[in-house]
């Protein structure tokens, strides 16, 4: 098991450590972190020194237009003077403010950029699918801006929304009791009425939120899917997937408008149903004799009050989109990283001199999810230091699950997994990352030149150790064709390639790393013959000097590896060389080998010759190693006919029957 030393670090909001806010400035100033939280006090302190201000010089007006009103012009002017600099200082106030506003919301935009960076990436490698992805994309782009724009737009309104009036109100209230008395009764009805209404929104919100994203991951899709939508013509899958997506989300939108009115209605009604009733006492005092100046002067005054919390109503749509997006930036910080240790795993070099590194899997059992069945159950297996071990098995039977494991995208949930002799659980994700190279069907180019995308797997590298290990890999006659060489441009997710071009630069980063071990999947869609070349190559390149465990689908890779494993329904069924399996009869994997003879005996062609400087042409076992099988051997690799059929047409040109 991990070590019981190894603690579990919360995760960026641990609301179960410490309760989050309710508040939104509680839950902004818990998003941005304490590095930022400074600056948005002093924007809040700037915002709140305004509202205050501005709620003076309206109460200073009050005394103003009674001594105007009164005719006595000496006091009219003191007090219209004492309103002129209190004007002016609510001017500076306020640009002061607005300024602050900008710069503290693209300092938001910053903090709330690293605080996401750095917890992403603690989060396991299996947190990011595909839909996460796209949420992911809309959360840091736009997200980020909304969350933001509390700061730099709704917190001026909001405040001065609340503060101006109240000091508008102690100022109503010191002039006449019983008029600021009935503002006061206002206050709590209008806080219901707008609690009311943001709860009646936020599930709209949400679920206009979660129709938009899908929206735009749709958007996306249908960009990258062009050629298949094509093929399927206007009445597919993929138009009829967008088109349902753009559905919802007008739906969503529409159903918040209607949400919207009536609440935005209600809270009008009730601001204007305040000053009606200001009036009315306004009115009746006025009957009782009270100061005419000081009244008339009050009821304007109510007026002024009414403006501010009148504008919060009408921001409350847009500003429930920035809550939404602060929402959801919560809940990635909430959610939990795998546990690290604290002390870096005493990481030995390997003493029998290979470069290799042990990789051991003892009784794992693990499943995506909770409430199904396992999809490995039981697993052991391990690959010596410098050996290649092949996983088989049917599509399904757990292959890739037993490589995403080595690679921590996720931890078990029952038994081990040993890299090097450790326990991943026990390594930082900076070692475990050092000891792996990872070779895996979804790779991803980042838009720079194919030199950067490859020195990606050893960022010191030179570029003459760049290219070797591209050539290596076969890129050579690739970037022949490219209009500046090594140094074109691959476009957003490496575009400008093709899947097997890509799969070539991931092979040359793995060839560049020289990690310990390398987990290799063989892509069956990529297997053309260039790709399976350079697959042949880099396997050639890294033998003895790693350990090399390979999901594999290639004919070469079975017979050649020291070890292979045959997986069914996410159990180890059987283990050996291939002649080992071959001998057992009644075995799986010699029941698939006599099925495969039997139907034609199929084999590819030998790979096509390296290129100038490269490495030999075989995987330890194959086209010149001693096996009973490549002469007369079946094609297929024991995965089953599925790989045999997904050959592309390039390589199938190559197939001959003897
Ligand atoms: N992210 C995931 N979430 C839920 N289930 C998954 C996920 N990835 C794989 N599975 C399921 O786990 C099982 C094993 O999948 P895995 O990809 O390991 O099989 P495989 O042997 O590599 O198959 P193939 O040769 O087709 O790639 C399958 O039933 C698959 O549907």
């Amino acid at each position: 098991m991990s070590s019981p030393t190894t603690p579990a670090p919360g995760p960026a909001l641990d609301g179960a450590a410490t309760p989050l806010p309710r508040s939104v400035l509680g839950r902004l100033f818990a998003v941005v972190g304490p590095a930022a939280a400074p600056a948005l006090r002093r924007q809040i302190a700037r915002v709140a020194a305004y509202s205050v201000l501005q709620g003076v010089t309206f109460v200073l007006s009050v005394p103003a237009l009674r001594a105007l009103l009164d005719h006595d012009t000496t006091a009219a002017w003191w007090w219209a003077a004492a309103v002129a600099v209190s004007a002016a200082v609510t001017l500076a106030a306020r640009h002061a403010q607005s300024m602050g506003g900008f710069r503290v919301g693209l300092a938001t935009i910053n903090a709330l950029h690293h605080r996401l960076g750095d917890h992403l990436v603690t989060l396991p490698l299996g947190w990011f699918s595909a839909k996460r992805g796209d949420r992911l994309t809309r959360l840091v782009g736009q997200g980020t801006k909304d969350a933001s724009g509390i700061v730099a737009h709704y917190l001026e309104p909001l405040l001065t929304g609340v503060l101006t009036p109240a000091v508008v109100l102690i100022g109503v209230l010191a002039w006449d009791w019983r008029l600021g008395l009935t503002l006061l009764v206002c206050a709590p009805v209008l806080y219901a009425v707008h609690r009311w209404s943001a709860a009646l929104a936020a599930t709209v919100d949400r679920r206009l939120d979660e129709a938009a994203a899908e929206a735009n991951g749709r958007v996306v899709e249908f960009a990258r899917a062009q050629s298949v939508l094509r093929a399927g013509g206007p009445e597919g899958l993929g138009w009829s997937l967008l088109d349902g997506s753009l559905a919802a989300q007008d739906r969503e939108t529409r159903r918040r408008s209607r949400a919207d009115a009536p609440a935005r209605l209600l809270f009008g009604i009730t601001v204007h149903l305040g000053v009606a009733a200001a009036l009315v006492v306004g009115t009746s005092r006025l009957l009782d004799g009270a100061d005419t100046a000081v009244l008339i002067a009050l009821l304007v005054l109510t007026v002024r009050f009414a403006e501010p919390v009148a504008a919060v109503a009408n921001l409350s749509t847009t500003l429930r989109g920035s809550v939404t997006a602060l929402e959801n930036i919560v809940e990635v910080l909430s959610e939990r990283p795998l546990p690290e240790p604290t002390e870096p795993a005493a990481l030995t070099e390997p003493a029998d001199g290979k470069r290799g590194l042990a990789v051991e899997l003892r009784d794992v059992r693990f499943g995506y999810e909770a409430d199904r069945p396992p999809v490995l159950d039981g697993v052991s297996l391990r690959a010596a230091p410098g050996s290649v071990v092949a996983l088989v098995g049917a599509s399904g039977a757990g292959k890739t699950t037993v490589t995403r494991l080595v690679a921590r995208f996720a931890d078990v949930d029952a038994g081990q997994v040993l890299v090097g002799g450790h326990d991943v659980r026990d390594l930082t994700a900076d070692q475990l990352a050092g000891l792996l190279s990872v070779v895996f069907q979804d790779v991803y180019l980042f838009d720079d030149t194919v030199l950067e995308n490859i020195r990606a797997g050893r960022p010191t590298a030179t570029d003459e150790e760049v290219e070797r290990a591209g050539r290596l890999a076969r890129l050579g006659e690739v970037v022949d064709r490219l209009p500046d060489g090594w140094h074109t441009r691959v476009g957003e997710g490496g575009a400008a390639l093709s899947g097997g071009e890509r799969q070539r630069v991931s092979l040359a980063r793995a060839l560049l790393k020289d990690a310990p071990v390398v987990l290799l999947d063989e892509a069956t869609a990529w297997l053309d013959a260039g790709n399976q070349a350079a697959v042949q190559r880099t396997l050639a390149e890294l033998s003895g000097r790693c350990t090399l465990l390979v999901v594999a689908h290639r004919l070469e890779t079975v017979v050649g590896a020291d070890l292979i494993v045959v997986l069914d329904e996410g159990r180890v069924v059987e283990t050996g060389t291939h002649e080992e399996l071959l001998a057992r009869k009644d075995g799986r994997y010699a029941a698939f080998w006599r099925e495969r003879t039997a139907v034609g005996g199929w084999r590819l062609d030998p790979a096509p010759a390296p290129e100038s400087g490269a490495a030999g042409p075989a995987v330890p076992g194959q086209a010149d190693a001693p096996t009973d099988a490549p002469a007369e051997a079946p094609t297929d690799v024991p995965t089953g006919a599925h790989a045999a059929e997904q050959v592309s047409e390039e390589a199938a040109k190559e197939v001959r029957t003897p």
